[in-house]
């Protein structure tokens, strides 16, 4: 997040006082209007914690009261809340409800003992205020309690629910106090919008420590934060919408999504020259006695990924032939099968260690899937000189990290790049969000096309041979990874269209992805 603070601190230096944060709040109340659809007598509670986060709830908070809806701010830490923002939200008939600190969490109460008499004089200035500390000394257990079931109370009644607890400036898990106020959040009937990301999640990462805010809506600020892009945090975002502030960010982004746009440039089109030699042939080294399917789902997605041609070798070849009569089968070797410009070798392959190394030995782009995974020897690997790309779901990235699954689920995007340059390869995280890295850094690809409706058995192996062939035609591997996965996405789309699917269909619904891509792209 240090761009979007550099960022944010030379705009700032170049506009009036508090006009970005003006700009975000704008944003922020007109998106909240829309979901209320009607905001005269709406009841709205904001969340405010004490940074510029509350900050921008508060501003938003006064717009909608000044609209008609009745607003009341949960002060987090009031003495340290945004106090031009909850001037504002005052002067615009908003209410407070003030959250005693719980004593051992928050310094704050100490402070509080020392007779800190404005927040009493500010309260009984402001006659509606949900809470009178009368004087700092009540600040024990029970006025701890007190304060937050009102803040429940207000929670439970309200139409909207604004997070402002923290956003890019909160550090390590919540804090237990605002931790708890989460929890109220979780437990709301109502729509939750979090205030430039939800409160608990990591911008940078995607990862999540401990208590979050689950949002119905995000609406972040200037750029869209990594981590609202990447599970799990994606989840906890909802929809995301972004409110254009006028930053300016330099520099590589963190993360990117090809568009249709994109995916149209890269997909690879037959020209009259072509033959189906010019055009590429993929090899598949896959399947076993064992698991002929995962042969057959493989050259399924190969045939429809652009190659002219498709080989395959190992010993599903009459299950293979059964289903394509079209693929070329060679019951030798992958170094004896004859030419091709990609391998994708490993789903459904059981313990055929001879023909990775086979694979991995050869000059041209390898496709590394599944058995093939565990088989691959990593010195080989980063020996290669051709690319090498790598499609694990978490379950094999964290064997091949030595890690535990759910840390790799827990920090996708660390996990893809460590796993990258470990082995010196591009690789393909797949899973809820599919990420692919390239080794030497750069932009993460993340796809946008998923569904869930994906998570069928064999529909990696669908992916792979779709990658492969992508390969074969001449696409790089971070191309051919990312183009596939949104090829894939889509035609798991289109093949479920709300129902279940087997992998089978996601394969034959390629072509309807890939004539939607040429079709719709600009
Ligand atoms: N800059 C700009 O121009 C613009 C910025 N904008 C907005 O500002 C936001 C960034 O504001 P920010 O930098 O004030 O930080 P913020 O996210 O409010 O959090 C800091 C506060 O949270 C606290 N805290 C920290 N960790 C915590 C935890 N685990 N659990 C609980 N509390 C924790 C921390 O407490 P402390 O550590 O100081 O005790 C501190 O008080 C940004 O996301 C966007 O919404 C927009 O208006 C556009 C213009
Ligand atoms: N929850 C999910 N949301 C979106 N896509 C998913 C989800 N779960 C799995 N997928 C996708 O489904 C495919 C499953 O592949 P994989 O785990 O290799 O299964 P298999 O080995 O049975 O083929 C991958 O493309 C993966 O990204
Ligand atoms: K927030």
């Amino acid at each position: 997040m240090e761009t979007v603070r550099a960022a944010e601190r030379e705009l700032m230096a170049r506009l009036p006082e508090g006009a970005l944060m003006q700009r975000a709040a704008a944003g922020l109340a007109a998106a909240c209007a829309d979901l209320l659809g009607r905001v005269y007598g709406r009841r709205v509670v904001l969340l405010v914690g004490s940074g510029d986060n509350g900050g921008d709830a508060l501003y938003a908070g006064a717009r909608l009261a000044r609209r008609g809806a009745g607003v009341t701010a949960v002060l987090l830490a009031p003495e340290r809340a945004h106090a031009a923002g909850l001037a504002a939200l005052r002067r615009a008939g908003g209410r407070t409800v003030e959250i005693t600190a719980t004593a051992e969490t928050d310094k704050t109460a100490d402070t509080a003992k020392n007779g800190d008499t404005a927040k009493t004089a500010d309260t009984a200035k402001n006659g509606d205020t949900a809470k009178t500390a009368e004087t700092a000394d009540t600040a024990d257990t029970a006025d701890t309690a007190k304060t937050f079931e009102t803040a429940e109370h207000a929670i439970r009644n309200a139409d909207l629910l604004l997070d402002g607890i923290v956003g890019i400036g909160g550090k390590g898990g919540l804090r237990p106090d605002a931790a708890r106020l989460a929890a109220f959040a979780d437990s709301a009937r109502c729509a939750v919008v979090a205030v430039d990301l939800p409160s608990g999640v990591d911008a940078d990462t995607g990862e999540v420590r401990g208590a979050a805010v689950r949002a119905d809506l995000t609406v972040t600020f200037g750029t869209h934060k990594p981590g609202l892009l990447v599970d799990p945090a994606r989840e906890y975002a909802g929809s995301v919408r972004l409110v254009d502030i006028g930053l300016d960010l330099p520099g590589e982004p963190v993360l990117e999504a090809l568009q249709h746009a994109d995916v149209r440039r890269l997909l690879p089109v037959p020209s009259g020259e072509s033959d189906k030699y010019r055009r590429g042939v993929v090899g598949i080294a896959a399947g076993s006695a064992r698991y002929p399917g995962a042969a057959v789902l493989a050259v399924a997605g190969a045939l429809r990924g652009g190659a002219g041609a498709v080989r395959y070798v190992g010993p599903a070849g009459d299950a293979v032939l059964a289903r394509f009569p079209e693929t070329l089968v060679s019951d030798r070797g992958p170094r004896q099968a004859g030419r091709v410009q990609a391998w994708v070798v490993g789903p459904g392959a059981g313990d055929d260690a001879s023909a990775v190394a086979e694979v991995l030995a050869s000059d041209v782009p390898v496709l590394v899937d599944a058995d093939g995974l565990r088989l691959a020897d990593r010195d080989a690997v980063r020996a290669r000189t051709a690319p090498t790309l790598m499609t694990p779901h978490a379950g094999e990235a964290a064997a091949l990290l030595g890690v535990p699954r759910e840390e790799v689920e827990g920090a996708r995007l660390a996990s893809a790049r460590e796993l990258a340059a470990r082995y010196d390869a591009t690789v393909l995280l797949k899973g809820s969000t599919t990420l692919v890295a390239d080794p030497g850094g750069g932009a993460v690809r993340v796809n946008p096309t998923g569904t869930a409706w994906l998570a069928t058995a064999g529909s990696g192996d669908v992916l792979s041979g779709l990658a492969g062939s992508l390969l074969a035609s001449g696409l790089g591997a971070l191309d051919a990874g990312s183009t596939a996965a949104y090829l894939h996405g889509l035609a798991g789309r289109f093949a479920a269209d709300g129902a279940p699917v087997g992998a089978h269909d996601v394969a034959d619904a390629v072509p309807e992805a890939w004539r939607d891509v040429r079709d719709l792209a600009d």
